[in-house]
């Protein structure tokens, strides 16, 4: 049984598991050139906040190392051309921001070409190698407030795919596995592009995991017969009140915890946090096509004309979040006053959009 991983570099090489043609076919591509990157991102080859941070901070890298300028005033400039091009592939994950952002003030302090070419690639490098750290960590403290609960429902993947390994929410489960600690795992399809059923079911199946899939819709009927104990969901963007945005259906999730009397946790790196937002009023919420609802695959399934309601997040309000589990400890309420007092003031001045 392995824990799978989605992002390789290897002798220079950026490749990707890719995630589209899963379950069904285990693909790894490798991306040569920034448009690559841009592609696979916006097209979800590769996806979750963590993954599309570390995939866009190597096209950045591998990008620059292309560029053709010779003066460092010019390659800066290239530079930003490309930092703006690569932000414009996701709005809501602020991973990507926040990755491309750390490349550029690191490019900064280079004397020549030739050197900001390698602070890139070496700071892509360490954020690869850093979220492989603290989702290993959030994993720890997940295991540690999920004691003796079996039976755990999540949405989505905001797992081990989606990110350096591990993952967020589902990196409890993939420890649990290598100690022996068996949870039951209720897995919600993820309407309308089905992570969940597609990413999750498949990706604790191979680190031997037990998975039940259910629809979305049957969420509350399952808490209800089946004694979920706890909801663990990952997030795409935290604001500075613990407002959490995350995959559709998340909301509904955190409602019914609070219906049903259970924890509602979102797992994630400080890396998620965006703290120059009060409140989630303010997360971009992206909005897909709408073939992604009146389609399965190539069928249509909806009439022709139907008007059609994508958003791909939903923002949970921090009431009814019960803990924001991170590499640094879990954050409890109240949130304004311990995410602060958590994550530091630095995170704050490093995060923008
Ligand atoms: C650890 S990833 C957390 C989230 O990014 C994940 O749950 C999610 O919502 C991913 O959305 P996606 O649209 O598939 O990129």
């Amino acid at each position: 049984m392995t824990i799978p991983v989605s992002i390789l570099w290897n002798q220079d090489q950026l490749t990707i598991l890719n995630q589209q043609k899963l379950p069904h076919v285990i693909e790894y591509i490798h991306l040569d050139t920034i448009e690559a990157v841009f592609d696979a991102i916006i097209s979800l080859k590769v996806r979750g906040a963590p993954a599309i941070g570390i995939t866009a901070a190597y096209g950045l890298a591998i990008g620059a190392s292309q560029f053709s300028a010779e003066k460092l005033e010019d390659f800066q400039q290239e530079l930003h051309e490309q930092y703006i091009y690569l932000a414009g592939s996701r709005p809501t994950a602020v991973n990507l921001f926040w990755a491309l952002e750390r490349l550029m003030k690191k490019a900064e302090t280079a004397k020549t070409v030739e050197e900001a070419k390698a602070i890139l690639l070496a700071e892509a490098i360490a954020i690869h190698k850093e979220d492989e750290e603290h989702c290993r960590k959030i994993g720890e403290y997940a295991l540690s407030v999920l004691g003796d609960y079996r039976n755990v429902m999540t949405i989505c993947n905001a797992g081990s795919i989606a990110t350096a390994k591990y993952g967020t929410a589902l990196a409890p489960f993939h420890l649990g596995a290598e100690i022996g600690k068996e949870f039951h795992v209720y897995a919600c399809e993820t309407r309308p592009v089905f992570q969940g059923s597609r990413l999750t079911v498949w990706e604790l199946q191979q680190s031997g995991v037990e998975v039940t899939l259910i629809t979305d819709g049957m969420a509350a009927h399952t808490i209800q017969a089946k004694g979920v104990q706890a909801i663990i969901a990952g997030a795409d963007r935290i604001a500075a009140n613990g407002d959490s945005a995350n995959k559709i259906g998340t909301l509904g999730l955190a409602i019914l915890a609070k219906a049903f009397k259970i924890p509602f946790y979102i797992a994630a790196p400080s890396s998620t946090f965006d703290l120059n937002l009060a409140d989630g009023t303010q997360i971009p919420i992206e909005e897909r096509d709408e073939k992604e609802i009146t389609h399965i695959g190539e069928s249509r399934i909806a009439p022709e004309g139907t008007l059609v309601y994508n958003p791909a997040f939903d923002v949970t309000p921090n009431e009814y979040i019960t803990g924001i589990i991170t590499e640094k400890g879990i954050i409890y309420p109240d949130y304004q006053k311990n995410i602060h007092n958590t994550l530091g003031e630095q995170i704050g001045e490093e995060v923008s959009q």
